[in-house]
């Protein structure tokens, strides 16, 4: 038998994004038309979305692993890539969406809700799309980028408008078979019920759902039994009802101990926050309405109990119900006042503001501006790390087996104002600079070469970027120390009123370089390629 599954982790990832083209058009008679190279489509994106036919997230625990398409390469004559397809994932409505910390990212209430789980990899661009003024025939394109892959947690929470609540066997399940047109399975063993059951009632004109919560005994709050992994079910529920054994054969239980027991238990499970109760508000489980429902009236014994406790129950403040699910006895009132403490819910609902918050939608936030610099210490030489996430993608983007890709990549960290923000933080030539968190991609600074104009301006043949780097003698690292020394209350100032105008900088070591480095000549009036229209 398949089993009612109501947590999951999944893999979801988006597709990666197409490559760009390079390509040049070839005519008659016309041998070097300009670059035709298209754009590569973007990978698809990974979306929940709440489908009222599902019922289970029982697919997604025999195939966790779900993967949207691929985009397409970018081809010549200005063929863009295929877009990669999005992958619709359904999942129940009630279905939290979290961390594997237990972070909630989203909850999906009421069909059609969505909820971008992976973001698909953005396409490369192709030459034609870079091409510019000063670049008028690129040799290289954009590489397609990996769409994001993440873990999530899918929880499904039963939205059950009365919950009922009980020890095993107490007749939670015999209750919803004898309420509503359900046909939950029922024995005279513990555990039962391994998953809720949900059955529909009708009493009067309201229509509404009550839900069993299975196996809650001395301790389900932390974890015993089977209650635990089902208190949540019953976290959006308008009203719980107790069910109470009137004819339990064990000699140290009685209703009374019971109600306790199972009322401590609530107490102790702290109800999730994410969910605000009717009226908008979160009404803690242990403060929601709710009824006692003495059961197995029926039998002789479990009549005398029911009369025995009822009056102290009504001195507690509960109304109280004596019923039998076999013989239907006293199922009418326990229906209709059931029905009434829906129908105020409800009321309340319509004038509250919306119950259930927008889930968060987290799309990549691809235009954001700026980056910051960390400096770091890796085996006690200085390390500069760039974070952005435009330069992080800018990398991926990197095809580094093209010299010109590698140059258009420099342009464009130069235009963001990276290469003089290394500078502002101390970095020397030769230092480390990793862009990206981890390893990332790593690079020995050569100030020109995140200038790329020298790149390109150097004679054929040659990279001034492979010219050694000549280490400073003992003498000139004095002398430059020194100067920073003089440079540093100047450059304290300016960070200060840098500052105060709002520029970003997490260096904490932040070192003025000296009049030598104060300005990369030359980097930024040629070739540069953020013109091309990208980002
Ligand atoms: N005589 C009598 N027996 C009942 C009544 N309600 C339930 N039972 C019996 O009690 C036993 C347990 O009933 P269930 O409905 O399965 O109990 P449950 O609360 O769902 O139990 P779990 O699923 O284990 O938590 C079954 O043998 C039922 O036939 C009743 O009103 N009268
Ligand atoms: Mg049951």
């Amino acid at each position: 038998m398949a089993s009612f599954v109501d947590r999951v982790v999944l893999h979801v990832s988006g597709g990666t994004g197409g490559h760009g083209c390079v390509s040049v058009k070839r005519e008659k008679f016309k041998p070097l038309g300009g670059p035709d190279g298209g754009n590569g489509g973007d990978g698809g994106a990974v979306i929940l979305r709440v489908e009222p036919q599902t019922t289970t997230l029982l697919d997604y625990h025999h195939a966790p692993h779900r993967h949207a398409t691929n985009g397409g390469n970018g081809m010549g004559d200005w063929r863009e890539g295929k877009r990669g397809e999005t992958l619709i994932l359904p999942v129940p409505d009630g279905t939290v969406v979290k961390t594997r910390d237990g972070e909630v990212l989203a909850d999906l209430v009421g069909a059609g809700t969505e909820y971008v789980a992976a973001a698909g990899g953005q396409g490369g661009l192709g030459n034609s799309s870079l091409s510019s003024q000063k670049r008028k025939a690129p040799g290289f394109a954009l590489l397609g980028i990996p769409g994001d892959a993440r873990d999530v947690v899918l929880e499904l929470k039963s939205i059950a408008d009365i919950a009922l609540v009980g020890f095993p066997s107490a007749g939670k399940s015999s209750l919803i078979a004898a309420m509503s047109a359900a046909r939950p399975k029922i024995a005279d063993y513990p555990f039962t019920t391994l998953r809720p059951n949900l059955g529909v009632v009708q009493a009067g004109e309201v229509r509404f759902t009550i839900a069993d919560v299975p196996g809650l005994i001395e301790g389900a709050s932390e974890g015993r039994g089977l209650g635990h992994d089902f208190l949540r079910h019953v976290e959006r529920c308008a009203a719980l009802v107790h069910v109470l054994d009137c004819a339990a054969l064990e000699t140290d239980r009685d209703p009374l101990k019971d109600l306790e027991i199972i009322e401590s238990e609530l107490d102790r499970y702290a109800v999730d926050m994410s969910y605000a109760g009717p009226g908008g508000e979160v009404v803690p489980l242990n403060e929601r309405p709710r009824l006692v429902a003495l059961n197995k009236v029926d039998v002789p014994d479990g009549r005398d109990m029911a009369e025995f406790v009822r009056p102290e129950l009504e001195a507690r403040g509960y109304r109280v119900f004596e019923v039998s699910a076999t013989s239907h006895e006293g199922l009418r009132q326990l229906g209709f006042a059931m029905a009434e403490i829906v129908r105020e819910a409800r009321e309340l609902l319509k004038t509250a503001p919306p119950v259930v918050a927008p889930p968060v939608l987290r799309p990549r936030a691809v235009n954001e501006k700026g980056f910051v610099i960390r400096r770091e210490e890796k085996n006690l030489e200085p390390l500069f790390r760039v974070l952005g996430e435009k330069p992080e993608r800018w990398v991926k983007q990197t095809d580094f087996t093209n010299d010109e890709a590698v140059g258009y990549l420099a342009d464009r960290l130069a235009k963001l104002g990276v290469e003089e923000q290394l500078f502002r933080s101390g970095a020397k030539p030769g230092d480390t600079v990793v862009i990206g968190e981890g390893d990332g991609v790593v690079f020995d600074w050569e100030p020109t070469m995140m200038g790329g104009a020298e790149l390109l301006a150097s004679p054929r043949g040659t990279d001034i970027r492979l010219a050694e780097y000549v280490r400073p003698t003992r003498d000139q690292k004095r002398e430059d120390h020194q100067n920073r020394k003089d440079a540093r209350a100047a450059a304290r100032e300016e960070l200060e009123a840098e500052r105060k105008a709002g520029i970003w900088t997490e260096s904490v070591n932040y070192k003025h370089s000296g009049p030598k480095a104060a300005k990369n000549d030359g980097a930024t009036d040629t070739g540069s390629g953020g013109d091309a229209g990208e980002d």
